[in-house]
């Protein structure tokens, strides 16, 4: 799928799904739950043990479905590199490394850096990123989008750290164009529970799709 393409989709759907767990056989266990339960962009992160091999594996393993899968926790350009070459569509990092939005752009892959500041997102917006991983998104609350667009107001938000169910509406009602959930989504795959993984991440469907007409 092409950049623009990808970034399209992702704001179209609202939601990615980070997956963030202790190893790689609960991470794949997660992925499928999640995919089971309708997110279509779910995001593997670094931190995970063996999450390179994880996005080679589900990249083959889901090649022929309507599944966007991403790299996250991306600190630098080398990760940044390795991850596209095990498969990943998309690079999402919690920080701005612009070195990382530059290996993005050369080989036309979407980064999503973590910003926290204006600072922070115009120089993104000025590499070349089309959303901004605002991060994270719990010690500001909502409000900071409405504070963010007034002097940024073409800059595409996707607030992420600590996004439950409940404050879904007040993320896309301050303007953001997507958000991004982790362990509010996975909490069941603690116990064992895949389950709760699907019907949360079913939910968490519904919920965007008020806000994404
Ligand atoms: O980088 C992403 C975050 O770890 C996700 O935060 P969360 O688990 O609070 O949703």
């Amino acid at each position: 799928m092409r950049r623009i393409e990808t970034i399209r989709k992702i704001a179209d759907l609202g939601i990615v799904a980070v997956v963030r767990t202790e190893s790689k056989e609960q991470g794949i266990k997660i992925v499928d739950a999640i995919k089971n339960g309708g997110i279509k962009a779910i995001e593997i992160t670094m931190t995970v043990p063996g999450a390179l091999d994880i996005i080679n594996e589900i990249s083959e393993t889901y090649k022929n479905e309507d599944i966007l899968i991403g790299a996250g926790t991306v600190l630098d350009p080398e990760s940044a590199r390795a991850c596209m070459l095990a498969g990943a569509q998309y690079i999402i990092s919690p920080n701005l490394n612009i070195e990382t939005l530059k290996i993005c752009n050369r080989y036309r892959i979407p980064s999503f850096p973590g910003v926290m500041t204006v600072k922070e997102a115009l120089e993104a917006m000025e590499y070349g990123a089309e959303i901004l991983k605002l991060f994270p998104g719990s010690a500001f609350g909502p409000s900071i989008i409405k504070a963010f667009k007034g002097p940024l107001p073409y800059a595409n938000f996707m607030p992420t750290g600590g996004v439950d169910i409940d404050n879904v509406k007040d993320w896309f009602e301050a303007g953001a164009v997507a958000i991004a959930t982790g362990s509010n989504l996975t909490k069941g795959a603690k116990s064992g529970n895949y389950e709760l993984v699907t019907e949360t991440a079913k939910k968490f469907v519904e919920e965007v799709a008020k806000y994404k007409k």
